[in-house]
């Protein structure tokens, strides 16, 4: 089976173009099936200052109150999950909503709860529940929401559920559909990025906020079994006539 695991930020969702679907089409006529996993960020924030709660970040990454995690899987799982799995059956994809700790799909563990709360890192993707319904041609739809040893959920970061959800798969691509056209350097789009070229703009700092969970979940997924990696928009590029844009990992 050839999948391709596709990120989708919560800065793009309801901004995805109809040519994003379009080459969808196109690449499933090519025989890929789709895994997508998305974010939410701007929902959560919204919802936050709703109900009055701070929004903090760290390195990209949301402190998390077990409050916070409540208000972010509402969001995630009752508004974005939907509206993207809607907009795929609007297009002619088959595809089913899934809180990612459904089904013990995305396992995690505390990263560090004294400094970011009920933040997790993935440990384990359960694999079976994706290969069933990608067998079926129905396109699973993942919130990153994830579940822990002892049962605890846990809020993760979507680009790096969508790296390990890629690697477990052993994804032939994974692809960052964000709202810029890849990774910048200054006005100019990097066509291809290595690991220690990632760092060296991360420590100068022209990879900063929620570029850097996207670009380290991309070396994951590349070192743990992602064949190539692809960071690009969902509104003005994606892919056409079997032309890539965006900035790469790997061949
Ligand atoms: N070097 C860079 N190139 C492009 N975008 C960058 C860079 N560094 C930081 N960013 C920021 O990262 C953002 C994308 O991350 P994020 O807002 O978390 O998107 P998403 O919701 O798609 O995960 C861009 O809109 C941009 O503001
Ligand atoms: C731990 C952590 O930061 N979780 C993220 C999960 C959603 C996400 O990653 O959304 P984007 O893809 O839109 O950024 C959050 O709470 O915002």
């Amino acid at each position: 089976m050839k999948t391709i695991v596709i990120k989708c930020g919560g800065s793009i969702i309801s901004r995805l173009s109809e040519k994003f679907f379009v080459s969808l089409g196109e690449l499933r006529d090519e025989g890929y099936s789709f895994v997508f996993v998305h974010g939410g960020g701007p929902d959560i924030n919204e919802m936050l200052a709703k109900f009055d709660v701070p929004v903090q970040f760290e390195n990209g990454l949301r402190k998390t109150t077990k409050e916070t995690l409540e208000i972010a899987e509402l969001v995630l799982a009752g508004k974005t999950n939907r509206h993207l799995v809607h907009m795929l059956q609007s297009h002619g994809f088959k595809a089913v909503g899934l809180n990612g700790s459904d089904g013990e799909i995305l396992k995690a563990e505390h990263i560090d709860q004294d400094a970011l709360g009920e933040v997790g890192r993935i440990n384990k993707v359960n694999t079976d529940l994706l290969e069933v319904l990608l067998s079926k041609e129905i396109y699973p739809v993942l919130t990153p929401i994830s579940i822990s040893q002892s049962g605890d959920k846990l809020n993760v970061n979507a680009d790096t559920a969508a790296g390990a959800v890629a690697a477990a798969l052993h994804a032939e691509l994974c692809i960052f559909i964000t709202d810029v056209d890849g990774v910048r350097n200054g006005s100019c789009i990097i066509e291809h990025l290595t690991e220690p070229e990632i760092r060296q703009l991360i420590d100068e700092g022209t990879i900063y906020g929620g570029m850097i969970p996207k670009v380290n979940a991309a070396i994951q997924a590349k070192q743990e079994g992602a064949s190539r990696i692809l960071i690009t928009s969902g509104v003005s590029q994606f892919f056409s006539n079997s032309q890539w844009k965006g900035t790469f990992l790997g061949a």
